[in-house]
Order: C-alpha cells, then structure tokens, then sequence
C-alpha cells in the first residue's frame, strides 16, 4: 500500500500572504487527516516564506496526537537564521517519524533537484547517523530522471538513508507533455535499483490526480507520495461550490433552506 502525505505549505503560503492566522495549518492538517491521508508533510524554508517554526512545532503535536506520520523536509546543510533553527534542531526539538534530506538553495522557487550521492555521501553520513539517532526514518531526496545524475543511487543505502524519494517534477513535466513512457521506464529502473540496495522508495513533486496513477502503475512498490502543490489547488476546485452555496446562504437564507 502507498502511504499519502498531504503536504501543508501551500496554506500556509496563502495564510502569510496576509500576516494573520488564516488559513489555519494545522485545521488544514487535521482535515486531510479526517478524510484518511496517512501523515502530513511541511517543508519549512529557511527564509520562512511558508511554513515557520511554530507550525512544525504545532503540526508535531497533532500528528502526534493522531499517531501519524510526520514528515519533516529539509536541507540539512543550510545555516540557521533567526526565525529558522536549522535542520537538525527542528528535527531534534520534535522528532519527526521520517527526516527527507533535500539539497535545495535558497535561491530556489522549489525544489529542483536530488543529491549527487557520490559528492555528498560523506558529508551526509554523519548527519543521516544523528538523524536515525534521534529515531527518524531518514529519505534522501533523489534524481531517477537521467542515468547519470542517478547513478550511485546504491550509496544512499551505503551511507545509511532508510528510503530516498524519488524527485518526480521531471515526470510530471513529461506526462502533461504526452511524453511519460520512457521517462517512466527510467523511475522504474531507479526505483527497483535502490530497492535492491535495500532502500524503501517514496516520491514526490508535482503529483497530482492527472499524473499519480500512471506514476504508481509503472513505479514497482513506492511506500508513500508527499503531494502538496496540486492537492491544495485542486481542492479549490472542489471545494470553491460548496463554499459559494454557503455564502449565498448567509445572503439569502429563504432561498437556501435545508433539504
Ligand atoms: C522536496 C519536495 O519536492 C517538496 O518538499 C517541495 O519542494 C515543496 O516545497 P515548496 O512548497 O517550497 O515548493
Ligand atoms: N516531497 C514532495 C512534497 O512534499 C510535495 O511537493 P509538491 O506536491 O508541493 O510539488
């Protein structure tokens, strides 16, 4: 079965874009819960442009509450600043079930890119052994895209990882191209390849309904997908009727009577 991590940053992109509370991260959180998703992802920024420290220290409690997944994404090498401790003592102030390793800058609109495990094996070695040390599963963030950027996939297990989430923006770009299958073909290789070494497989980027399924059709045993982007866009689409209706209710209410 293939785990769903409903990835938070979007609400709080648009909470931020007001400065109040609203909307609320973790009442988001707690409905994706209600409707059955199996942990919850943030991806805090060192600029803090989304998700801040309070929210992860929030969101640890109600998914600790619940018994779910947290899944805490970062990349471990960016300094702290004020307003983000870094890494490693978020991880170690609430420690998350599972730490995913991303090596993005912050320069970046998202995330682009997996690790290059032949260059920063060794630097990531000791800070994946802290990690497990602190009792988190430990993914790296991988490219399965291109044969070469994916080569050496093998030492992520080597230097002590769990999983590796397979970086999938370059297949969903394929797909809404028309051009999936052999960039499909490549995940597979990858993804059996790292499960040979001995690691789980998770995925995620720019997963949406429109690319998932054939994804997980051609990708053999991915443990969980983290979905943020596309998920809360397309619960605008789904959610916009309903919640015109009850604004038409509350300006007209004899004409929006209960069945
Ligand atoms: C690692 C990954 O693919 C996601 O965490 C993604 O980067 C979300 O981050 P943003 O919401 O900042 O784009
Ligand atoms: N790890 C990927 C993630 O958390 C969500 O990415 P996206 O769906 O927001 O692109």
């Amino acid at each position: 079965m293939t785990f769903l991590s409903v990835n938070v940053n979007k609400i709080a992109v648009l909470r931020n874009s007001r400065g109040g509370a609203e909307p609320d991260v973790v009442r988001a959180a707690r409905a994706c819960l209600e409707a059955g998703a199996h942990g919850i992802t943030v991806h805090p920024r060192p600029d803090a442009r989304h998700i801040r420290a309070e929210d992860v220290y929030a969101l640890a409690e109600l998914t600790a509450a619940r018994g779910v997944e947290f899944n805490l994404e970062g990349n471990p090498f960016a300094p702290p600043r004020p307003g983000y401790p870094g890494f490693l003592a978020l991880c170690d102030a609430v420690r998350p079930a599972q730490a995913t390793l991303v090596p993005d800058g912050d320069g970046q609109l998202t995330s682009d890119h997996g690790f290059d495990f032949r260059r920063d094996g060794e630097r990531l070695r000791p800070l994946v052994a802290q990690l497990r040390q602190m009792g988190c599963r430990v993914s790296l963030f991988a490219d399965a895209d291109d044969e070469t950027r994916s080569e050496g996939i093998e030492h992520a297990a080597a230097i002590g990882a769990d999983r590796v989430e397979l970086y999938t923006g370059p297949y969903a770009e394929a797909a809404a191209a028309g051009t999936a299958a052999p960039m499909l073909a490549r995940f597979a290789r990858i993804a059996r390849r790292a499960q040979a070494a001995g690691l789980g497989v998770n995925a995620g980027h720019d997963l949406s309904q429109a690319n998932l399924g054939g994804f997980l059709h051609a990708v053999p045993g991915v443990l969980e997908v983290s979905i943020g982007h596309a998920l809360i866009g397309e619960a605008l689409y789904t959610g916009l009727p309903a919640t015109v209706s009850a604004y038409l209710a509350i300006l007209h209410p004899s004409l929006h009577t209960e069945d």
